[in-house]
């Protein structure tokens, strides 16, 4: 049974000790609380830094397990995300837990927030590319989200939480209902690419026009929630025009792979960074502007393409 004090932080230096296999863990601080557990940085030696969350259900922690263990599996050629997986005895009481790569960065709105929404290009594609190859290995992540999408240095993302990972094919684990296809009248269930590029999609209003879509989700009736209300919202703001058709077709389930989706992002992107014509008439402050945009979308062009 979970009780509140079960989701109460554990307090800096806790030491954990594996009861099966003898290994140790730091406590260094709380990373995030979630309703499954909680997620802490932990130092396992005086180098080593590692993530481990700390489960109130043990069958629902087994469950992630075996998902990170399948995933580390088929997805060959990275490095493994699940290090440990032990009990502990802290306090007279068993928790179960399991130590991942510790993934340093910030969510996504934060990053967007601290940096500027110009990011969008680079964590976009960046995102789809990780999506790609998560897909290839047949699995779906499911819970496509802000909270589980961490930013790091110069637009790095990685995914946490994959405890909503689904293989392709079956339901869907867990989902967050402002960014279900299924709320949105727009499709099934059921594990498919294109439930994460709904999602992707999803992810991108809800970042750049947050108060809009929540005021939406808020007045339609449940009949009217579909892919044109959306629409509506990205047509009438001017940061998400770039990626327009990108979020159309995303919504509307007509990419043919997460690949095809990650290059027409790119090509999105790309083309909406292209200096327009110079125009005699342009007055000074527009073409500093113009300038300033050129150097940014240049750097920006360069750390992408030097990933
Ligand atoms: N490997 C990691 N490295 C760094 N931070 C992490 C890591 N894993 C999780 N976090 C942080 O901890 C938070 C909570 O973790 P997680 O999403 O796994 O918990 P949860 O109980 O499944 O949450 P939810 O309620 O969203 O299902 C994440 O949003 C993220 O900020």
């Amino acid at each position: 049974m979970t009780t509140s004090s079960d989701r109460e932080a554990l307090p800096r230096g806790t030491e954990i000790r594996g009861k099966w296999n003898g290994k140790g863990y730091r406590l260094e601080r709380l990373l995030g609380l979630g309703s499954n557990g909680q997620v802490y940085l932990a130092s396992a030696g005086p180098r080593a830094q590692c993530a481990i969350k700390i489960g109130h259900e043990a069958a629902e922690l087994q469950g992630e397990v075996n998902i990170l263990t399948s995933l580390d599996h088929s997805e060959k050629g990275r490095q493994p995300f699940l290090l440990d997986v032990d009990d502990a005895v802290i306090d007279g009481k068993t928790i179960p837990y399991y130590v991942m790569r510790y993934v340093p960065g910030v969510q996504l709105k934060t990053y967007l927030k601290q940096h500027g929404p110009h990011w969008m290009g680079v964590i976009g594609y960046r995102l789809l590319e990780r999506l790609s190859r998560l897909h290839e290995a047949g699995w779906v992540f499911g819970d496509v989200k802000s909270d589980n999408i961490l930013v790091g240095e110069y637009g790095r993302v990685e995914l946490v939480d994959y405890g909503g990972a689904s293989a392709i094919g079956r339901s869907v684990r867990q989902f967050t209902e402002i960014y279900d296809r299924g709320y949105w009248s727009a499709g099934s269930r059921i594990a498919d690419p294109a439930y994460d590029l709904f999602a992707v999609g999803l992810l991108w209003v809800h970042a750049l026009d947050g108060k809009r879509l929540v005021q939406l989700t808020r007045t339609l009736i449940p009949q009217n929630r579909h892919p044109r209300e959306l629409m509506k919202l990205v047509r009438s703001n001017p940061q998400l025009q770039p990626v327009e058709g990108w979020i159309e077709k995303a919504l509307t389930g007509q990419f043919a792979s997460t690949r095809e989706s990650t290059r027409e992002w790119r090509e999105a992107v790309r083309g909406s960074q292209q200096p327009k014509p110079a125009d005699d008439r342009v007055p000074g402050w527009m073409a500093g502007l113009l300038g300033a945009a050129i150097v940014l979308s240049t750097t920006l062009a360069a750390i992408w393409l030097l990933d």
